[in-house]
């Protein structure tokens, strides 16, 4: 478990005894279970009074209930939670995310808080309040009209979902970079998402990405840090591999980098990275698109491309096998990774061929149970 919000040692402190006691007895009592809960909303509370400049609107849950219509219109569900549509006082469109009372003993709900509520950045959602009330946790974001980016990739030819073109997905490419490196060091602090996904990205009404959901995310001191984490966070297929085994060097802003060359792979490719298999083998997804890209063969699943959009289609081959590179000093910072795309590109270098054969390589120290499947 690990918080790095700046969160007072006190805070903190009794929320690690609280948590050892608990994973000791938790099954086993329904009254420690109930201490532990009313210890982990006061953690929340004063994690809060600490931070009254950062916090956002705090609204009761009564407000939160009116404001969705009681929960009427849900427009997704991920790991810790469902998400409604909803309205505040203007006629404004909200999306709420009500928090799992039983998932993250609050960590999310903070990270989220801690570390959306420091950002403003047109790639970045914006969070607009929160409630708190017992176990009751809400997050207001900006409503995003074109949901994210996942539907467009996967479903790409179903009638169901509108087409992006091959300079959307530049574009919508271009402005995760920037967001991204605004978090790793433009804002007021450096921010590690460690979630970077499709899933995570929306879409405004004009197709404007918006980098979202910091449950994992994680702050740090110097572009160079090297971040230590107690599990292995973020969603098998886009984890990189260091954030699994320490061999494969720190865990720092260039984890976020490989998560995204993966996800650029996927715009690309049109497919999960996770399920890319050839034959009778499964093979390891950017040792796919290498060799497809290698053979000089279309880098879409739909025949014939015009020589511009070809030429989006290997730039941003290209970058993200540079960001999925295995060694992380290996992989380009975000801002490089703009100048790589929005650049020439007979000036992009090959990249070398990835060399991990498979995820299962990685033999994690952490349990895998601790990251989320894709
Ligand atoms: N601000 C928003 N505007 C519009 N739709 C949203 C918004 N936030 C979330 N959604 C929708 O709700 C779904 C669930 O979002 P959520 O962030 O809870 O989970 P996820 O990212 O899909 O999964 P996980 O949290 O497990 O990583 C999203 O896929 C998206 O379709």
């Amino acid at each position: 478990m690990y918080f790095n919000t700046g969160i007072t040692a006190g805070v903190m402190g009794g929320f690690m005894i609280c948590i050892i006691i608990c994973s000791t007895k938790r099954k086993s009592s329904t009254k420690v279970k109930h201490w532990f809960t009313i210890k982990n909303e006061k953690v929340i509370e004063s994690f809060l009074k600490h931070h009254g400049a950062l916090a956002q609107k705090r609204y009761k849950f009564s407000e939160v209930k009116k404001m969705t219509n009681s929960f009427k219109v849900k427009l997704g569900e991920g790991g810790f939670g469902a998400v409604y549509k909803g309205e505040i006082h203007s006629g404004c469109p909200v999306a709420v995310k009500i928090l799992n009372a039983s998932k993250g003993n609050g960590e999310d709900f903070i990270n989220e808080v801690a570390s959306i509520s420091r950002t403003s950045h047109v790639n970045v959602v914006t969070l607009l309040g929160f409630s708190l009330e017992g176990r009751k946790k809400a997050l207001i974001y900006e409503f995003m009209p074109n949901g994210s980016l996942d539907k467009f990739i996967y479903n790409k030819g179903l009638e169901t979902t509108a087409s992006l073109s091959w300079d959307n997905l530049w574009q919508i490419a271009i402005g995760i970079a920037r967001g991204l490196e605004y978090l790793h060091s433009g804002c007021n602090t450096r921010i590690l998402h460690l979630d970077i996904k499709p899933q995570n990205i929306l879409l405004d009404e004009n197709l404007c990405p918006k980098i979202s959901d910091f449950g994992l995310a994680k702050l740090f001191p110097r572009k160079d840090s090297i971040v230590s984490l107690s599990y292995a966070r973020g969603t098998i297929g886009y984890v990189a591999p260091e954030v699994c085994n320490k061999h494969f060097g720190g865990i720092s802003h260039k984890s976020d980098v490989y998560s995204y060359g993966m996800m650029l792979l996927e715009m690309v490719g049109v497919k999960k990275n996770i399920n890319a298999e050839t034959s009778q083998t499964s093979e390891y997804f950017p040792d796919w698109i290498y060799k497809r890209l290698e053979q000089g063969r279309d880098l879409t699943t739909d025949g014939v491309i015009a020589t511009q959009e070809t030429e989006i289609a290997r730039k941003m081959t290209i970058v993200g096998l540079w960001c999925v590179q295995t060694i992380p000093q290996d992989r380009p910072t975000m801002s490089k990774v703009i100048d790589m795309l929005e650049g020439n590109m007979n000036s992009l270098e090959m990249p070398p061929k990835p060399i991990l054969s498979s995820p299962a390589r990685l033999v994690p120290e952490f349990t895998t149970s601790s990251l989320q499947s894709g």
